[in-house]
């Protein structure tokens, strides 16, 4: 009984498929058919994941019970695409085209998702940064429905059970932030739900994880932002962020919880929590659960892979290059670590030694020897002999960079000066301005082309369009993680791996970069457009699970002959489905 329900479960995409079935990654995870609630009529139409509006044909509407109440009409799932997205294009306001987004999800999934895939570039930042910074400083007001589960110190104890309330049960993605540093907005407190939505879209539209298969979490320990404590529309705990054992407390009752419930090969990705818990949750966890960083493991894995490309353009080795970074939390640090761990691979040099051309500033300047005893755990590696230098430009004349990143969450530090010297040092400079959304940026992509005079090479955290100086076009590329977790995470979930190694971000570094064509360096880009994300996605999960395999740590066997092709297989389509 059960094989013939799967064979009609896995019928491909465009055949007919019993409305019972969901579509599965693989096989083995696949709902049973009978455990789905099932609607039909009026309910039919107000089901998101089902719902196909105007577009149920004439015999669905007769089996569903749907006649009448539908209007004649007959459209396909491409003219309800056209239509959307003509009426998107009507709204001037970014977080008016994000509203009506979350209110297509709500309303149509599959259609949703189809819109996002299709319209990639476009959309992006609608759902994700910039706009969805600003969704989650009105979350408030802009709340409607709950999109996650919200999991606050009301629930201590019970976190089990509030997990049970859920309605999908067969989860392989979590994104849970605790909201305290979003983006490089800050502490939004409950409000920083929008992350964890935005981020597990971005697994279905770009990674092809499955809707129902992603859970996004917000734990609410509390805020420390007045303005929010004082706002009468503020969803979260009026009371300042409980601290400490506490909160170590309620996130290991949370991470044992979700294992209880979901077991070994659930991914937890850490969204936007503030440096003093990040790096510590993620040493806690990294043995024991399936969990990654995407601020320290993910933007440093993308970054890697744009620095791996540039080398076509600035020439040279990865080991010839001296960065210098602009921030030393999160990303300045994972980023860092990840490329003294490449360098260190490449030449055989150990790890102390590589680190020593990379050069970290914060906010009371060069990170130096000197300093060490007051560093927090994550800087003390970065403190390397050197006399103190307190700002950035200062820096810049002393170390002699051939990178310059920025992942400090402040906006407009690179100022023309910084910029100006830079490319006196360097015929190409490498310049990313990482920080997020694009009012943090630390400079625009047309300051970096500018002061320059259009020999940078530079990449933002946040989209900017393409500039035209001196006659000639520049396509900044977008560093953002977003090239990263999706793919990563699905190669994760379709092995079965059941632990992160830091060698597998290194394999989706080289997976990303060996997606750069000739094409695209010869328009100075170091990423490849994400127009083409879903084949990128595929090819880093490959090379993610060929890694996970060769370390052992991959459960689902025998091993897919063919990895790229198997990931291609397993990802969520958003086209309808036939429903009998
Ligand atoms: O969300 C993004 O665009 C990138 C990211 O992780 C952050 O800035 O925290
Ligand atoms: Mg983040």
């Amino acid at each position: 009984m059960e094989s013939t329900l799967k064979e009609q479960i896995s019928t491909p995409a465009g055949g007919v498929e019993d409305m019972y079935g969901e579509d599965c990654a693989t096989e083995d995870q696949c709902i049973t058919p009978w455990a789905i609630a099932v609607s039909s009529g009026y309910n039919l139409l107000r089901d998101p994941r089902y719902n196909k509006g105007l577009a149920f044909t004439e015999r669905e509407r007769d089996a569903h019970y749907l006649r009448g109440l539908l209007p004649p009409v007959v459209s396909t799932q491409e003219l309800q695409e056209k239509k959307i997205m003509q009426s998107l294009r009507q709204y001037d306001v970014p977080l008016h085209k994000y509203v009506a987004m979350m209110e297509l999800e709500e309303r149509n999934e599959r259609l949703f998702y189809k819109l996002l895939i299709d319209n990639v570039e476009e959309l992006l930042p609608i759902v994700y940064t910039p706009t969805v910074g600003e969704a989650c400083q009105k979350y408030g007001s802009i709340f409607k429905r709950p999109q996650g589960l919200y999991i606050s110190l009301n629930e201590k104890g019970r976190i089990l059970e509030v997990l049970k309330n859920w309605p999908e049960k067969s989860i392989q993605v979590i994104v849970v932030t605790d909201g305290e540093r979003i983006l490089g907005l800050g502490d939004l407190g409950c409000q920083g739900m929008g992350i964890p939505v935005g981020k597990l879209a971005l697994y279905t539209a770009l990674g092809g994880v499955r809707p129902s298969a992603c859970l996004p979490i917000t734990i609410d320990v509390g805020t420390n932002n007045e303005k929010l404590l004082n706002d009468e529309f503020y969803i979260g705990l009026r009371q300042k962020r409980a601290t400490g054992q506490e909160y170590y407390d309620f996130l290991h009752e949370f991470m044992s919880a979700v294992k209880q419930n979901y077991g070994e090969k659930i991914l937890v990705q850490f969204e936007d929590f503030a440096n003093h818990n990040a790096f510590e949750l993620l040493a806690k966890y990294r043995t024991t659960h399936l969990v990654f960083n995407d601020d320290i493991q993910g933007t440093a894995s993308v970054v890697l892979a744009g620095l791996i490309a540039s080398l076509k353009l600035l020439g040279g080795a990865l080991c010839d290059h001296t960065f210098l970074f602009l921030g030393a939390g999160e990303a300045g640090t994972g980023i860092a670590e990840l490329i003294a761990l490449e360098i260190s691979k490449k030449t055989n040099a150990p790890v102390e030694e590589t680190r020593k051309k990379i050069w970290l500033v914060d906010s009371k300047g060069l990170i130096v020897s000197g300093r060490k005893e007051t560093l927090q755990a994550f800087k003390k590696p970065w403190a390397h002999e050197h006399e103190p230098v307190n700002n950035l430009l200062d820096a810049v004349k002393a170390v002699k960079p051939t990178v310059l990143i920025g992942t400090s969450g402040v906006g407009q530090t690179f100022t023309k000066e910084v910029v100006e010297a830079m490319a006196s040092m360097n015929e190409r400079p490498l310049i990313m301005a990482l920080s997020n959304p694009t009012s943090q940026a630390e400079c625009t992509a047309e300051e970096a082309y500018t002061w320059s005079e259009g020999r940078v090479v530079f990449a933002s955290g946040s989209p900017f369009p393409s500039f035209e100086y001196n006659e000639k076009i520049y396509f900044p590329g977008q560093a953002n993680n977003c090239y990263i977790f999706p793919g990563f995470g699905f190669g994760l979930v379709m092995s079965g791996t059941i632990r992160v190694h830091d060698d597998m971000l290194l394999a989706a570094s080289e997976a990303l970069a060996a997606q750069v064509t000739d094409e695209h360096y010869a328009k100075g880009m170091i990423y490849p457009p994400f127009a083409d994300i879903r084949k990128i996605s595929a090819h880093i999960a490959a090379s993610v699970a060929a890694k996970a395999y060769e370390l052992g740590v991959a459960t689902r066997l025998p091993r897919p002959a063919d990895l790229v092709k198997y990931a291609e297989s397993c990802m969520y389509t958003p086209n309808y489905r036939s429903y009998r």
